[in-house]
């Protein structure tokens, strides 16, 4: 089977990678030259743990090459659509995908199965979707096959879970789902989950709400705990010790590519009082990096050095996508001299520095934002040798805390009160 993986991303490369691993042939399509150019080389335009040598193979083996020209849709079966959406101003920005699928549409001829991965607001596939492809072709769904598929892979994993999480396949019909789920059960050893399309819609933001939702509840007992006196990681622990209770962890922020929009598509089309349960527990952890910058500024002087450590937004990865320490840094780089520390990063809109003792020399104030495990290894004893002042603010609780308290350092964790 042939097939066009259109939208070259974190999330379209993995896949297109990883159909060509299963020995389909695989040809992606995307509006951005460089990255073209780059795929058809075997260099991978995204930071993907395993995926640059996987892509390497693949190329190499003539399984999957890259275009910007749309006609190669006529020498394909299948398209699989993995465009960005992005909300603005509360509501999804369907444009890329629009645009997606109209070039597909004009293209395609009778028989041929479009499926989206793009995360997408319910209704989308029914609505939008399959109007457009109508409209382009001049045929008649039905003579076109139509799916939504949603991508629930993290980013830092996608190698791993693109062949192990079970796949949703939602179409508007069960014809439409079964010709999807013929190309992913070749892919995943996860099992295909066979549903209609707006189910497949729900369920993915669902999860993503249900994750942020979590987290917020976790941010708001912080917040109280800082009130009260208490410390909010032994009390979500001594909660989640009740079997049917699993609170996740607050911290500086949500950040990364999906928490911080994919709630905002689930509520636009809710009730006001539902919808005000997922926008507030958005409020709450937008709110959680400013925070974090009034806690540094309770512990430090204007003009001091402090050193943030981790950029990435979330632990063990160097993706900086919506990171919480972007805004960090913004509220305190005008009265601080600030550095940024992380050991992965790459590339960033902001000054940081891989070296944690160059970035931590002269600090009056090291705080942690991100949860990389490296954060757990730091020898304090070196870093004692350098800061102006001994103070530490932990906002993942990651830092031991004997430890440092051990080599004088005055100890200061996010949600835990006085
Ligand atoms: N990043 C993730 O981890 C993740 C996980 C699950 C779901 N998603 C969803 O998957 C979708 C894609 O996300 P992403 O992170 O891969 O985005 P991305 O920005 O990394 O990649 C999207 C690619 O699509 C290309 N593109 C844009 N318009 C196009 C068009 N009209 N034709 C062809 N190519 C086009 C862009 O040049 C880009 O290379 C979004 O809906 C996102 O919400 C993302
Ligand atoms: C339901 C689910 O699992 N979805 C995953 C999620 O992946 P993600 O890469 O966005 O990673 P998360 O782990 O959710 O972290 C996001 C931010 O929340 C912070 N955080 C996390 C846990 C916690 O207890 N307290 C926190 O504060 C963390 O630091 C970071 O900033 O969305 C992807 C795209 O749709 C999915 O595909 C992927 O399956």
């Amino acid at each position: 089977m042939r097939i066009a993986v259109v939208g070259l991303g974190y999330v379209g490369l993995p896949l297109a990678t990883a159909l060509a691993s299963k020995g389909f042939e695989v040809v992606g399509i995307d509006i951005d030259e460089k990255k073209v150019e780059k795929v058809n080389k075997g260099v991978a335009p995204i930071e993907e743990p395993k995926l640059p040598e996987m892509l390497k193979e693949v190329v190499s083996k003539g399984l999957l090459r890259a275009t910007t020209n749309y006609d190669v849709i006529g020498e394909t079966d299948a398209a699989i659509i993995a465009v960005p959406t992005p909300v603005k101003g509360g509501k999804a920005d369907l444009s890329y995908l629009e645009s997606a699928l109209r070039e597909i549409g004009k293209r395609m001829k009778e028989g041929y199965l479009v499926v989206i991965e793009s995360t997408i607001p319910p209704g989308t596939t029914q609505g939008l979707a399959k109007r457009v492809l109508e409209e382009a072709s001049g045929l008649k769904h039905g003579e076109f096959y139509l799916a939504h598929a949603p991508e629930r892979l993290a980013p830092g994993k996608a190698m791993e879970e693109l062949f192990k999480v079970p796949k949703l396949v939602g179409g508007l019909t069960e014809e439409d789902a079964k010709r999807a789920a013929s190309i992913y059960s070749k892919l995943t050893e996860g099992g295909v989950i066979i549903t209609s399309a707006i189910n497949a819609e729900m369920s993915k933001l669902a999860e993503n709400t249900f994750r942020d939702l979590n987290i917020a509840f976790a941010n708001a007992l912080a917040l109280l705990a800082e009130k009260l006196g208490a410390d909010v990681w032994e009390v979500i622990k001594l909660a989640n010790t009740h079997p049917r209770v699993n609170i996740h962890l607050p911290g500086p922020g949500v950040g990364g590519p999906c928490l911080t929009k994919d709630p905002y598509m689930l509520a636009e089309p809710m009730e006001d009082t539902s919808k005000n349960l997922i926008i507030t527990a958005r409020k709450i952890n937008e709110r959680m990096p400013h925070h974090f910058a009034e806690l540094v500024k309770n512990m430090v002087k204007r003009g001091e050095k402090v050193a943030l450590l981790g950029l990435a937004y979330k632990g063990g990865v160097d993706d900086i996508r919506e990171s919480p320490t972007l805004k960090i840094y913004d509220l305190l780089k005008d009265d601080y001299e600030v550095a940024v520390h992380d050991p992965y990063v790459k590339e960033a809109p902001i000054p940081f520095t891989n070296d944690l003792l160059s970035a931590v020399r002269g600090a009056s104030l090291i705080a942690v934002v991100t949860d990389h495990p490296d954060y757990k290894e730091i020898d304090w004893g070196e870093v004692a040798k350098v800061v102006k002042e001994k103070k530490v603010l932990d906002g993942r609780n990651v830092v031991p805390k004997e430890e440092v308290l051990k080599f004088g350092f005055v100890y200061k964790a996010l949600g835990v009160g006085t």
